[in-house]
């Protein structure tokens, strides 16, 4: 089949085709309904139960094709995202419009040089040979420590590479490098060090400018409730009334906890969202204050303010 030719009315929306934000991305449109079947080496998937098409598109490429309203919405990195945005003349808006923080891909865009050598700060780079996959974020950083004009060339030597940037000091194309740091293991491996960062990152939803749509809002509604249910847990435990107000304060939910009357006089129940890497902190508070029967319970799915 031709999908080209099947895009008509479709809402396009653009996945990473590889890499590290791809499986987190699949979980999503997965948690979201979002029904398709890739063939074999096609960048097309048309979504069985929705009108909507998935480009599959390398993460660098896609605030590109979402920023010239080629494909409506889109997952990548916030910072490629910033590189995109970094390449646009002084005064032009751009077209990516981030819509939310999908909280997975974290990292940091750092500048590293080698462990073993003399410089310390970034601003003793200038003037000297930077490689990275992010020329225009590092160029506008040099700019910045170099305190030069937009056009004006640069002492730095920013090169470009597409990847395994770690190799660039230790091979002598470079005296620093710009790249993504998560763990730190591969800068470590390379015998680098972090001593400045250009931005941090997380995987976000992105959506063209001027892309408006039902079915955009919907597909949004639905990745911000999965998001959601990933990121909390429903808390419930029993509690004296006279607690009640002490014990609301350390689990206010996302609006207010939700307050049930127990058979058992003067006792309620209680229910409230919990931030999962908060929860056993929560728990031992609880404990202090006197509920019981504490059950933590995880969320499938979700649609909150
Ligand atoms: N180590 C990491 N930990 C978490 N997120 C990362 C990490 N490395 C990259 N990312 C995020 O994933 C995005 C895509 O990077 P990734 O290296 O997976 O790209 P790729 O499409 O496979 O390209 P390449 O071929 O250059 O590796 C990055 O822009 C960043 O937002
Ligand atoms: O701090 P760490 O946890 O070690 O992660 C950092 C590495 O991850 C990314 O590369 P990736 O492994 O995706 O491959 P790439 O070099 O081909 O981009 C990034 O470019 C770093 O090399």
């Amino acid at each position: 089949m031709d999908l080209v030719n099947h895009l008509e009315g479709r809402l396009l929306f653009a996945v990473p085709k590889k890499g590290r934000l791809q499986q987190a991305t699949l979980d999503l449109l997965s948690g979201s309904d979002v029904q398709f079947r890739r063939e074999t080496r096609l960048d097309i998937a048309l979504v069985k139960n929705l009108p909507i098409a998935l480009i599959f598109l390398p993460a660098a490429d896609i605030p590109t094709f979402v920023g010239e309203g080629r494909v409506d919405i889109g997952i990548t990195g916030r910072d490629q995202v910033a590189e995109h945005d970094a390449t646009l003349a002084k005064g032009e808006i751009s077209g990516v419009e981030e819509i939310l923080d999908l909280g997975f891909g974290g990292c940091k865009l750092q500048v590293q040089v080698p462990q073993k050598g003399d410089i310390t700060e970034a601003k003793q780079l200038v003037g000297r040979n930077v490689v990275t996959s992010f020329t225009a974020l590092t160029d506008a950083f040099f700019r910045g420590l170099e305190g030069a004009q937009p056009g004006e060339k640069l002492q730095t030597k920013i090169k470009y590479v597409g990847g395994s940037v770690e190799a660039a000091c230790a091979l002598g194309v470079a005296d620093g490098i710009v790249d993504l740091v998560e763990s730190g293991e591969t800068m470590k491996a390379a015998g680098l060090k972090a001593i400045d960062t250009v931005v941090e990152s997380t995987a976000v939803l992105v959506k063209s400018r001027n892309s408006k749509s039902e079915l955009l809002d919907l597909i949004a509604a639905r990745i911000r409730g999965v998001i959601t249910a990933q990121r909390f847990v429903l808390c419930q435990y029993n509690i004296p009334r006279s607690e009640l107000a002490v014990a609301s304060k350390i689990t206010p939910g996302k609006r207010a906890p939700t307050i049930t009357a127990l058979e058992e006089e003067n006792w309620v129940a209680v229910s409230s969202m919990v931030e999962k890497k908060r929860v056993a902190t929560v728990m031992d508070e609880l404990i202090k204050v006197g509920a019981t029967d504490i059950l933590v319970l995880n969320i499938a799915n979700s649609r909150t303010d």
